[in-house]
């Protein structure tokens, strides 16, 4: 099927509020008549970090250095600094760290971060919870017995045992207990009333909707960590070992409303997670399916689906569906009523590190793989059509296909 419009990544929404500012580090203090920490770290500017630590060197003390960056960050870093300067002064140590670190996370970066802390500690101190206990987890208020005793047990076999998997990658199971579907629903109604009476802005989601509230902004995030933690990690590492399914780090948690007066339908997009958690809490609805159409790269993600790729899941209050965030999905319209679901959208750094160095990805994105089972049958296709006294040429041929096939690192 060719698809009528490109794929969207469908991003956080950052919110540009509060006085702007980030937090400028501190500059340590320097004794007059001695080189800058800059001039200093200079020459040790195209130095990398070592991957592997020193173990045995004691890092210095930085409890005293104020920034976006915890004390604790440097002591870590250090261990990794080349040979050459881990004995420096800690002022050039300090920068050369520094400049590290900003190559990472560049200033514009940082102060949309810091933007985004200002407004959810300012929300954390003002917004009384209507459910208090929502807020840590209680896993038998939360999940469904069978639920609980899956992830319990543990195995494969316990996980598979309560879902269905209609299509490779997409897994669907019974999971919360309607009181804790209800709970939440009001809990969510009960901020969105107090972000309108304080007339204070509210975050959505993401670029792609009009309604809906970021659940780790109001005080929610520590539970839906343990909710990653402790019941979608164990699945994940199981389910998703290609895409970091067992070394999630990260959430996304909100929440999507759908109906008339709220967001009509989703268009076709890919998410910003590894594994992608969505729910359904309620409440009465018709229509608003998810249609899947494939799990692909950054550089197929708008290619061609195939037929047997094709899937649509109708939701069911109380009932999670579980898929690669690289799956293309959208959301038909929810013709009448109002559909409210939670997303958990998981990710992994570890995961997305190790991605910058592979050049494609067989072992989860669709169309890689029927790109290398075309380039595995061309190979077949110049091994039969040499004679055997020619057949070494054949064989480079293969072995050329092979290389590039294993040849994932750069
Ligand atoms: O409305 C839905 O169920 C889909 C939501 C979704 O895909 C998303 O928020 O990323
Ligand atoms: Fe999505």
């Amino acid at each position: 099927m060719a698809l009528d419009a490109p794929v969207e990544r469908r991003d956080e929404v950052q919110i540009a509020m509060g006085n702007g500012n980030g937090v400028a580090p501190s500059q340590p203090s320097r004794p007059a008549g001695r080189p800058t920490a800059a001039a200093a770290a200079a020459p040790y500017a195209d130095r990398r970090l070592r991957l592997n630590p020193n173990a045995d060197h004691k890092p210095e003390d930085y409890s005293d250095v104020r920034g976006e960056y915890a004390p604790a960050v440097y002591s870590a870093l250090e261990r990794h600094l080349p040979p050459s300067l881990i004995d420096a002064d800690r002022d050039v140590k300090l920068h050369f760290m520094r400049d590290i670190l900003a190559r990472y996370w560049p200033q514009g970066e940082r102060n949309k971060v810091q933007r985004h802390r200002e407004y959810r500690q300012r929300i954390l101190h003002l917004y009384k919870p209507l459910h208090e206990e929502l807020y840590n987890m209680h896993p038998s208020v939360f999940f469904l017995p069978t639920f609980l005793e899956a992830v319990r047990s543990n195995t494969e076999e316990c996980f598979r045992s309560i879902m269905t998997e209609p299509i490779p990658g997409v897994y669907s199971f019974a999971m919360l207990q309607p009181t804790f579907c209800e709970m939440l629903l009001e809990e969510v109604e009960n901020f969105e009333k107090w972000v309108h009476a304080m007339k204070f802005k509210i975050m959505r989601p993401n670029t792609m909707n009009k309604y809906g509230a970021v659940l780790d902004d109001f005080g929610l995030e520590a539970m839906l960590n343990q909710f990653m933690e402790q019941f979608i990690a164990p699945i994940s590492k199981v389910l998703y070992p290609e895409v970091g399914g067992g070394t999630l780090d990260s959430h996304h948690a909100f929440i999507v409303e759908y109906g008339k007066d709220r967001d009509v339908e989703l268009g076709f997009h890919v998410d910003d997670s590894e594994v992608t958690l969505n729910v359904c809490l309620g409440k009465q609805f018709f229509g608003g399916e998810l249609y899947f159409r494939g799990i692909r790269c950054e550089n197929h993600v708008n290619s061609e689906t195939q037929h047997e790729e094709m899937y649509d899941y109708t939701h069911i209050p109380g009932w999670a569906v579980l898929h690669h965030g690289r799956h293309r999905h959208g959301a038909r319209a929810t013709s009448s009523g109002l559909r409210i679901n939670l997303l958990l959208w998981c990710r992994s750094s570890v995961f997305r590190e190790m991605k910058k160095y592979q050049k494609d990805f067989p072992s989860w994105c669709g169309e890689c793989q029927r790109e290398k089972r075309e380039r595995q049958s061309q190979c077949v296709k110049a091994t039969k059509m040499v004679s055997p006294n020619t057949h070494t040429q054949a064989n480079r041929l293969c072995l050329c296909c092979h290389f590039l096939d294993t040849l994932y690192f750069l």
